[in-house]
């Protein structure tokens, strides 16, 4: 036997939904698994704007130097631009730490390292109940303790926002706090701006550090502003908050793996010292991220022309999002279902939290070919006006 005789073999990723539909013979077959968005022919979309911005770069003929350990400059300066605003105060007193990171997943990770190495409270991370399927594992593996706060009404297919305001009040003071910015994942469920001032007030009260997950700005509502909202009011509230960015959904940028990690700071000093303690956890992590995804987001992000085009993409994405709830919503209504589906049009972001039971998922694979996760979750963006109608006949089968 080898030294990996012991080696036990563990659960597959939720990523086996995508290998269950690829093996699936059925020409209806359906995948609302991952979270990766499709045009209306079901085809994975380059945006037009992410082509453009990848010629002027390979026209440049440019180089494949290293990037620094905290990436491309002109990245993250625009990264962070984009989320906390041009007028953002904490930005323009040069007191926000950045680093690219390995798209979201890597900003998480960087951000639960610097956590656990220096957090000064109870390392302890409050997580939404349900939350992204990796959180978890991620902030394990960085060393904090995970916790959950209520999220979800199960019954009203609601914000629990009692429950979650309990639960964060009951939590030790100054414990961290894990928000998702916007389009919250699996749920679709987010807080109303008024909601987001309550949790604001509370975090503040009992000393809490606000730890903001934003994969989706943009992608959400279609506004990159309008889905920054929690994580500025935070900031004008005087929370110095720690934030993880993604650009694979709203750039399409999946692949590329382009993220950014920001921490708010107290000052111009303390940011230089977060500054080198970053680059001393990043080093022997991944010693510096890879430049190309972060080359045509820069390009995105700081070229005028580019940047309008990119955010009619992305408004084009979610608006064509928001088209397939209301199809899916009125097809349910056509086919004389009982059920209340306003739950459907009034979530937002890449997935409706269905409340289907797991049974009733399973059935939609083995009687339909239809592949989601057993939560009950869809990616909306799985859903065209060609396969809307079949979707639609067969949830109504297995709920009726
Ligand atoms: C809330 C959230 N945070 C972070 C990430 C990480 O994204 P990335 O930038 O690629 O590292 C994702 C992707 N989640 C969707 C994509 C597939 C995956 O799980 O990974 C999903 O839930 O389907 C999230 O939904």
């Amino acid at each position: 036997v080898s030294a990996w005789s012991k080696v036990p073999e563990g659960p597959p990723a939720i990523l086996g939904i995508t290998e269950a539909f690829k093996a699936d013979k059925n020409p209806k077959k359906v995948n609302v698994g991952v979270g990766a968005y499709r045009d209306d022919q079901g085809k994975p979309y380059v945006l037009p704007s992410v082509r453009a911005a990848e010629k002027k770069i390979f026209g440049e003929g440019v180089d494949k130097e290293y990037a620094g350990i905290t990436g491309v400059p002109n990245f993250v300066k625009a990264a962070a631009v984009l989320a906390y605003g041009n007028d953002s105060t904490p930005l323009k007193e040069n007191r926000i730490s950045i680093t690219q990171s390995i798209s979201g997943t890597g900003a998480l990770r960087i951000g639960g390292d610097f956590l656990a190495r220096f957090f000064p409270g109870e390392k302890t991370i409050y997580i939404p109940t349900p939350s992204w399927a990796n959180h978890k594992a991620v902030f394990t593996d960085s060393g904090l303790k995970v916790q959950q706060y209520r999220y979800y009404d199960k019954t009203k297919i609601a914000l629990d926002e009692a429950g979650m305001l309990e639960d964060i009040k009951a939590a030790p003071n100054g414990s961290i706090i894990l928000l998702h910015a916007c389009a919250h994942n699996p749920t679709g469920i987010d807080p109303t701006q008024a909601q987001w001032k309550e949790v604001s007030k509370l975090i503040k009260e009992k000393g809490h550090f606000a730890f903001f997950d934003m994969a989706y700005q943009g992608f959400a509502s279609g506004d990159t502003n309008g889905d920054a909202f929690a994580v500025r009011h935070f900031v004008e509230e005087g929370h110095n908050i720690a934030l993880c960015q993604s650009f694979a959904k709203n750039m399409g940028l999946y692949g590329e793996r382009v993220g950014a990690f920001s921490l708010v700071c107290g000052s111009a000093e303390e940011k230089k010292a977060v500054d080198s303690q970053l680059k001393i956890l990043i080093r022997p992590m991944y010693s510096n991220p890879p430049i190309n995804g972060a080359r045509i987001a820069s390009q995105i992000l700081n070229d005028p022309e580019l940047n309008k085009q990119w955010l009619s993409e992305v408004k084009g994405m979610a608006d064509r999002i928001i088209v397939m709830r209301e199809s899916l919503k009125s097809e349910l209504e056509r086919l004389g279902s009982q059920k209340d589906w306003s739950h459907i049009t009034s979530q937002i972001g890449m997935f409706t939290y269905t409340g289907l039971t797991p049974e009733q998922v399973d059935r939609l694979a083995k009687e339909f070919s239809i592949y989601g996760t057993r939560d009950g979750r869809m990616s909306v963006a799985g859903m065209t006006s060609g396969n809307v109608g079949y979707l639609a006949e067969a949830i109504h089968k297995v709920t009726s």
